[in-house]
Parts: C-alpha cells; structure tokens; sequence
C-alpha cells in the first residue's frame, strides 16, 4: 500500500489496547485545542499515553496532552482523544487519522470531532460554538485528500461520497441541547474550512475562504471526518470560535495559539455541557 496505514497496523494497534483497557467504546471523542477537560470527568478512567501504545502517533502542540482516555461520561462507554495530531507537526495527511481507524477498530461507532477555530463569518463572536454543517477540504481541493493513495476495501469505498458527512440527526440533538441548557445565543451553524496550517491566515487567505463560503477556519478536524465517513462513522463537529480571523487591514490583529487555548479554558464549562447532554441524548447501536 502507498499512502496510509495498513488494515494489518490498525488492527495490531487496536489489538493491543483491547488487550490493556476493560471499556469497549461505542462512541469516539477528539479533543481539540485547549478543551481536553472533558477527560476530567470520566469515570472509571482507563488512561493510555500515545507513547505507550506501538507504533501510535504523539501529539507535540500544546493543549494536546496525547492520552487516550477510555470510561464512562454520562453513562456512555467513551475514548477521548485527549489531544489530536496535525500535519503541520510534521506528519503525513494520513498519519494524523490513525486514531480515528484505531477507534473504528475498537467498536467505535460514532465520533465527535472538536476543534477551536477562527470565525470567518463576520456575525460570528469569540466564544461562540459553531455546530458544523459540511467543510471545505482545502487540501483535499489540491490533492492531498487523506484518502489519496492505495484503497483497502476493508477500510471503505475507493470514491466517498461526502454530502451527508456531518450526521443531521446528531445536529438537530444538538441545537436542542443547545435551547434546553439556554445557551442557543451562542450556537452557530456552518462550514468548517481546514488549512494545513501552522501558519494564521492572512487578510487576503481570509477573504478568499469567507469568499468560498467559509464560516469558521482551522488546521484540524476535515481529514478525520472523511476517515471516519470513509469507514462507516456516524460524524458530529462542533468548533468554538476562538477569534475572529481579519478581513480587513485597518483592524489587523495577532492571533496566538495562546488566545487561542485562553478562549478554550474560558468557555470549557459550557462546551463540557454541551458534549456531556448530546452524550445523554445520543443513543448508538
Ligand atoms: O486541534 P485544533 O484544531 O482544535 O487546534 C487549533 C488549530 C491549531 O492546531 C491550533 C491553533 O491555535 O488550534
Ligand atoms: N487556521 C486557523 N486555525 C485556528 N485555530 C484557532 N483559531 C484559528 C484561526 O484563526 N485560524
């Protein structure tokens, strides 16, 4: 095979944790940036460092502690990722979605994707939770899909179809949960556009991905959604606005990675609740 895992290395990988952890998972969540504290709350805790599991890839950015951590939250049987990969830390497209066919391999049956990302949509504010609609995979748009390379059937089809990425069921849960905890002033819904990173935007890259139809921008999340699609996986993606990207030169700011997990650490209550509530209303076979 060219690009990508061998079904043989998952699979060897999922053997060894299934041999190391007692929970069987049936839902999969990735933490992104800065909101890692969901694990907090899970009971009965099985906790895996990345460096301990063969031939796993490690996280190394900051606000990503590179654990998966397997119990119990809302008593639901769950893996967190607590921490996610991304190309720009250097590793293939592919590389950075081992976990999501690792989880797929263990039981999982749905996932969770978060991220923190920068809103492009001028109505959007920092701290607002945009639930993900469909995404643009800019690099996938210029032939670095994660899918490219040789197809093993056993994973999925060869050509994915991707409008139906996003599960609407889980959306409409979601907005409910939203109204029910009385935080819809900060629910957004939209597109999620993925860059390689790790560079920001500049004002003209932001004017072009507002242009696209772009509603919120990041360096993550898009390659394990079709991973996850590619193997069968109910998909949920939600993205906290952690600032607003500039789209014009006079009100140029400075984004840091450091604003950026600050956002996450302010609004991490309000995004555990939303998680902990789907959780509740998510049944999954
Ligand atoms: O893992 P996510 O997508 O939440 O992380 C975002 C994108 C970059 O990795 C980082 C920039 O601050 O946050
Ligand atoms: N590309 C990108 N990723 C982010 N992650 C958090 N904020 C941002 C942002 O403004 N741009």
């Amino acid at each position: 095979m060219g690009d990508g895992p061998s079904f043989e290395e998952v699979s060897s990988i999922a053997q060894n944790i299934l041999g190391r952890v007692k929970h069987r998972p049936k839902i999969g969540i990735v933490c992104g940036s800065g909101l890692g504290g969901l694990a907090d709350d899970v009971q009965d805790a099985e906790i895996l460092p990345y460096s301990e599991i063969p031939t796993f890839p490690v996280s190394t950015v900051p606000g990503h502690m590179g654990k998966l951590v397997f119990g119990i939250l809302e008593g639901k049987t769950v893996v967190l990722m607590r921490g996610r990969l991304h190309c720009y830390e250097g590793y293939p497209m592919w590389k950075t979605t081992i976990p999501i066919r690792v989880m797929k391999a263990l039981g999982v049956t749905t996932i969770f994707l978060t991220n923190a990302a920068g809103g492009i949509n001028p109505d959007f504010n920092v701290g607002d939770m945009m639930i993900i609609r469909d995404h643009i995979d800019l690099p996938g748009l210029t032939g670095e899909c994660v899918l490219r390379g040789a197809n093993d059937e056993r994973f999925g089809p060869r050509f994915l179809a991707t409008v139906d990425t996003y599960d609407p069921e889980l959306r409409a849960t979601c907005k409910k949960v939203f109204q029910d905890l009385g935080l819809s002033q900060l629910m957004r819904e939209g597109t999620y556009v993925m860059i390689g990173g790790p560079t920001f935007e500049t004002v003209a890259e932001s004017r072009l991905l507002k242009a696209f139809g772009g509603d919120s921008v990041g360096m993550s999340t898009v390659a394990e959604a079709i991973v996850a699609r590619h193997m069968g996986m109910r998909v949920f993606g939600l993205s906290l606005i952690t600032d607003m990207c500039c789209l014009s030169y006079d009100t140029a700011n400075h984004t840091t990675h450091e604003e950026v997990l600050a956002i996450g650490q302010k609004r991490a209550e309000d995004l555990k609740a939303i998680v902990m509530r789907l959780l509740k209303d998510t049944t999954v076979e």
